[in-house]
This record gives structure tokens, sequence and C-alpha cells, in this order.
């Protein structure tokens, strides 16, 4: 494997060592290796090597060294000139997604992407907050049962609202997950998770014939197929339904879905196939909800830890929503001024996708003198760059929202819980609004709290994290909750 092409590489992977033997075939891929917990550790691992380096590392997968990058300069450059998702770990995801704008190859990711983008322009998202604030009361409503209760997971509140919010917008179907719970087509989305997160970091199971060989297999093509079904129907319902109006190029009078739109943006019956519309809203789906749940997820915990900013928090509720609980509106989400730097500094704290895999295409020379090479894989590694002591200072683990309010930033890089540059999060207003909005609801009427199983002394540790193909939290996010008794909430 020693070739001359790929002399370069060995001399990059030497001059920003990773500090591990690097054995044949594997690499150093066996820092992966165990648990779910285990491989989080491993990403840790990696962020704090390249930190010490000054930014960068060298991490060998298998036969491919991967630049890992925690410096927001070298995070810049390197986020605008590799805007290729890294083939060699993200073709399993493609296997479900197909060309989907999230994994979709640059030349086909382009024209997508123009044609996604208009999709999320503010007004279209203004008219979600409606649905956000629906889905969020019933999210309320369900965990009634546990006010003034013992520990409990709300991770499975959170993700069925997510689920719930996000079909609402992109197919205009109530999925109805927050009161049916165990929908097929949820299952069969986390069981195609779990196999693929395995699959990106085990190198042996990269060859489609031991893959198919192993228990995970079987279950892979059946949920995919149900996913696939569930995708299909509404599509070929929405088009019917557009073609027996016979006017699919104009929405002006119905809500609008991501869906509508897509078909309308694409060119209407002449424009995107089945094919490609299914590619297109999985896409959405599967980026959108898990994203937005261990976001919002994280901020509750961080509340339930941090009772004084939890307080404050709610004082700015008070200010905004008095004493009434009426909706939420668009027009109340700007004035949540200091709620929105709480979820910023826990989404720099925890973000739920910690890095991003890209690919090196072209000759890249960065500011401090490093040369990626073609055949090189990136890891974004925005965990790390976000605990950067030169940009955020040697506070940098301590959960302090206010130094989002403290005026700009030193480096516009040193923040990106949605990546950087052109190939960015589509979603990220559409999550800050769906999170502000979710949180208007739950602290207005209930006060989070830690839960009893963690010692007092213990609350303020880091949170262990664990990742599938994003992080977790090990406990699934215990807290307890507690009606508010000089709340705001009449009913
Ligand atoms: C807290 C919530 C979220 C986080 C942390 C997040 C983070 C990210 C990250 C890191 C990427 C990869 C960018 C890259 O490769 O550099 C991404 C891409 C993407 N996200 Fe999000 N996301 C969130 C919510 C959402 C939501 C709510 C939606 C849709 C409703 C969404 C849709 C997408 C799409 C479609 C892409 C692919 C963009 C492209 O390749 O052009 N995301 N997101």
């Amino acid at each position: 494997l020693y070739t001359r092409q790929r002399r370069p590489l060995y001399a990059f992977s030497k001059a920003y060592p990773f500090g591990l033997p690097n054995y044949p075939l594997i690499g150093q891929s066996y820092i992966f290796r165990g648990t779910d917990e285990d491989r989080m550790n491993a990403f840790i691992k990696m962020g704090d090597v390249s930190l010490k380096n000054g930014g960068i590392t060298t991490v060998w997968l298998g036969t491919k060294p991967y630049a890992t990058i925690s410096d927001p300069e070298l995070l810049e450059v390197v986020a605008k000139a590799c805007l290729d998702k890294d083939t060699t770990t993200m073709k399993y995801l493609r296997s479900v997604l197909g060309n989907g704008l999230i994994f979709a190859p640059i030349k086909i990711w382009r024209p997508r992407r123009k044609i996604m983008a208009p999709t999320f322009n503010m007004k279209n998202l203004q008219e979600f907050v409606t649905v956000f604030d629906k889905q969020s009361s019933i999210m309320v409503q369900q965990l009634r049962a546990h006010a003034g209760g013992g520990d409990f997971s709300f991770w499975e509140f959170i993700t069925a609202y997510t689920f719930d919010a996000i079909c609402e917008t992109v197919l205009g179907i109530e999925l109805n997950a927050q009161k049916q719970r165990h929908h097929l087509f949820i299952t069969a989305f986390d069981v195609i998770i779990q196999i693929l997160a395995k699959r990106m970091l085990s190198p042996w199971l990269y060859w489609d014939w031991v893959f198919r060989l192993t228990s995970n297999y079987k279950p892979f093509i059946t949920q995919r197929k149900i996913a696939y079904d569930f995708f299909d129907k509404v599509i070929r319902d929405r088009r019917k339904e557009l073609a027996e109006q016979g006017a699919d190029e104009d929405l002006k009078d119905r809500k609008k879905t991501f869906l509508d739109m897509m078909i309308v943006s694409s060119g209407g019956a002449r424009g995107y196939t089945d094919i490609e519309l299914r590619e297109e809203i999985m896409s959405i789906v599967s980026a959108g909800t898990d994203t937005s749940a261990v976001g919002t997820a994280f901020v509750a915990l961080m509340l339930s830890r941090h009772p004084r900013v939890q307080d404050k928090v709610y004082q700015e509720l008070k200010e905004v929503f008095g004493d009434s609980d009426r909706p939420v509106t668009w027009q109340d989400l700007p004035k949540l001024k200091y709620m929105e730097a709480v979820i910023k500094e826990t989404l720099r704290l925890y973000p739920p996708a910690p890095v991003v895999v890209r690919d090196v295409h072209e000759t890249v020379v960065l500011p401090n003198g490093a040369t990626l090479h073609p055949g090189m894989g990136l890891v974004l590694h925005f965990w790390a760059t976000h605990r950067n002591t030169k940009y955020w200072g040697d506070d940098v683990e301590e959960f302090r929202p206010e130094r989002f309010l403290e005026g700009p930033l030193k480096h516009p890089a040193q923040f990106a819980p949605f990546s950087y540059s052109l190939r960015n999060c589509i979603g990220g207003n559409y999550a800050i609004m769906s999170t502000k909005t979710n949180l208007s609801n739950l602290l207005r009427r209930y006060e989070v709290l830690p839960p009893l199983s963690v010692p007092p002394d213990q609350l303020l540790a880091p949170f262990r994290v664990k990742f599938d193909v994003m992080m977790k939290h090990c406990d699934n996010f215990e807290l307890r909750i507690r009606n508010r008794h000089n709340g705001l909430r009449k009913k």
C-alpha cells in the first residue's frame, strides 16, 4: 500500500501524528472498538490530540488518513475547499438515502441545494411555528404523568415531538408518534441507523459480501423497505391530490409542506421523479429529527443542572408571555434572546453532530502551511473546535450562555454546530425555531430538575455521551419535572 502517489499522505501523517500505532489494513480504527460510548470517547480523543497539536492531527481509518481539524482558521478553509462527503464512510448512508442532499456527490448536490434552499426561507419557517406549537403542546400534555414524580427519560418524548413536527411540516401528515408510540416507520428508522453506525466505523464490514453474512443484513433490508414504502405512499398520494386539483404549480391557498414546495420548485410534473423526491424528503427527515431532538434534550438537561440559568429563561418567558398560556407565535421567537444564548451554549458543549467527514479531492494549502492531498479524508471536529481555548478562553468547559451575548465571536467558524460554509446545515433556523417553541411551552408549564439517581456532587460533571450516527446522552436524557405553582399556566 506504500506507493509513490501515497507518499505525501504518509509525510502528512508523520508531520501531524496521532501518536498511536498504525496497523496494516485497519490503521488506527481499533480506537472505535467497543460500545457507542467507546466510539464517542475515541472521537473525543481525536479532538484532544488535534487541539494539543495546534488544531490538526491525522488518524488512519483503514488505509486512509483523515486530517482532523479543530482550529477555526483551518476549519474555515477546508469547509469551503472540500465540499464532498467522505465516500469511504458515507457510502453506506447513501445506500439508504441515495443521492439525497445530505450525502450527494458534489455534482448532484449543487443543483439540488439550489432547489431546496428557497423552501427553507424565513417566511415558510414562520408558518411552521403553528405546527411546532401544536405538537409541543401535545408533548407538554403527555408529560403530565411525570410531573412531581421521579426520574424518567425525556428522550422518548422529545424524539416523538420532533418526528411529529417534521412529518407534518415536510409531508403534511399527522404521524401521531406522540400519542401512538412505536410507529412502524420510526422503528424502521431506528434499526437502520443503528446498523449503519456500526458499519461506518468497522472497516471489516465495508465489503458487501462480509456485511451480507452478518445478522444485520436481513433486518437492514427489511426495515429499509418499510421506510421506502412509507415515503413512496405519501409521495404518490400527494402527487395524486395535486393532479386532481389540476394546479400543481399553485400552492397559494394551501398550507405548504416541504414536499409540496419541492414538487413545485423542481419543476412540477416535469421536475423531480418520485425517487428523487423520496431521496430529498428522506434527507430532510433523517437530518432533521434526531439532531433537533438531541439538541433540545441537552438544553433541558443543562437547565436541570443550572437552576439560575433556568430562572433567567423563565423570567424572559414571563416578559414575553406575561401570565398567559397562549400559543407561541413566530413573532415571540426573536424576543427570546437569553433562551437563544442558552441553546447556543448547549450546542457548543454538546453538538449533536460532533464531527463531519469529508473527502479531499484536490491539493489544499492551509494557513498553517500544512498541505492536504487527494486521497485523504477530513474530519471537521466541531466538538473540539468548540473547546479551543485560544478562541473561547480558559472556561471552555463551563456552561456560560452569557458568552453569546457579549459581542461577536473571535472567529466566525469557532461556533459551528450547523457546520460552516456552503455545505452547512440547511435546517439551522428551522431547528432553533422548533427548539425555542418547544422550550417555551415546556418551561412555562414545568420546572426541569436533575434526576435523583445522580449524586449531588456529580451534577456538574460533564455528561457521559455516546455516538451512533449522532451524539447522544448515555443515560437517555433522564430528568425530573415539577409543575410550576407560581407559574404562568392557568390550566
Ligand atoms: C440542532 C439541530 C441540527 C443540527 C445540530 C444539524 C447539524 C447539521 C450538520 C453538522 C450538517 C452537515 C453539514 C456538513 O456536511 O458540513 C447538517 C446538514 C443538513 N441538515 Fe442539519 N442539523 C440540525 C437540524 C436540521 C433540521 C431541523 C433539518 C431539516 C428540517 C436539517 C437538514 C439538514 C440537511 C438537509 C442537511 C444537508 C445539507 C447539505 O448537504 O447541503 N438539519 N446538519
